[in-house]
């Protein structure tokens, strides 16, 4: 029989006996373990965030252009954005349209050719790769589409790493990382190693690497582009419970509608300009 799935939307104005067929959502329940079909997600409802929100970033006018075969290929053609926190943004548009490169300047990895990227307060535009390397570090979270997990490096010793990259104290590890894997619902998975876990399991190790060092900002690029609708799902969940619980923003691209609906804001980018948003 084919399912219906639907979104949560603000947790806290959603009650839990709302939860389809009785379940509870994945983020919540550490004992929500395996993917079956029947686990996760509540019926929507409203925005997770207000606009009275405080800004954490501000685009301004930012141009990338990149030298291909003697020419310049203007990628991004002045992009004006900001996230705020506590929000769930989200890029989407075609392959190719510039999502990618983007989320690059915003997440300090790449500089653009023109215009400004203002996190909290300060122009990361102008500062160095070092001072860059820092802030990513200490204040950003990356998720990938791959995972990106150390595959001999069991989900604690992934998570962990993360704290010892980010300087955090080693007496703070053990509750930190007990606390994120079961946050996205692994407690019972926390020394399994990648290829003991199916994809969905991987992609929230991935997230509770990211959001340890308790970073204000998550960038995600494509982050279920390669689970099914349900472990989708499941990660869309967990995002939400970790924008209420640690009070962070994410902002990620996708190409999936379905996914689009929770997003308390939608940048479209078509041609490395957007045209909403
Ligand atoms: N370092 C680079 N040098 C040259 N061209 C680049 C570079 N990085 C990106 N591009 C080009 O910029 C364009 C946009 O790429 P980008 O990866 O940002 O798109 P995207 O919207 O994320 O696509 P997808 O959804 O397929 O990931 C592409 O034409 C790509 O080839």
């Amino acid at each position: 029989m084919a399912m219906a799935w639907f979104w949560k939307k603000g947790k806290a104005a959603q009650p839990a006996e709302q939860a389809v067929g009785g379940q509870a959502a994945a983020g919540e329940t550490a004992e929500a373990e395996g993917d079956s079909a029947e686990s996760s997600v509540k019926a929507a409802a409203a925005p997770a965030t207000t606009a009275s929100s405080e800004p954490i970033l501000l685009v301004k006018g930012v141009e990338r252009s990149f030298p291909v075969g003697g020419q310049q290929l203007h990628v991004l053609k002045g992009i004006h954005m900001e996230l705020r926190e506590r929000q769930l943004v989200m890029l989407k548009g075609r392959s190719g349209s510039g999502k990618t490169t983007l989320l690059n300047l915003i997440g300090g990895l790449d500089l653009p050719t023109k215009g400004e990227i203002i996190f909290r307060d300060r122009p990361i535009h102008t500062w160095s790769d070092d001072r860059r390397t820092q802030i990513r570090r200490k204040e950003i979270g990356f998720i990938f589409q791959s995972f990106a997990l150390m595959p001999l490096l069991s989900a604690w010793e992934n998570v962990e790493l993360s704290l010892r990259m980010a300087g955090v104290p080693r007496s703070q590890w053990k509750e930190r990382v007990k606390h994120c894997l079961e946050l996205v619902g692994l407690g019972k998975r926390m020394h399994h190693r990648p290829y003991e876990m199916s994809g969905g399991e991987q992609q929230r190790v991935a997230i509770a690497k990211a959001i340890a060092h308790r970073p204000s900002l998550i960038l995600a690029d494509e982050p279920t582009a390669e689970l099914d609708s349900q472990m989708g799902a499941q990660v869309m969940n967990v995002f939400q419970d970790i924008i209420q619980t640690e009070q962070m923003t994410i902002c990620m691209t996708t190409h999936d509608p379905t996914i689009l609906e929770v997003a308390d804001h939608v940048y479209e980018m078509v041609d490395g300009k957007f045209i909403s948003g």
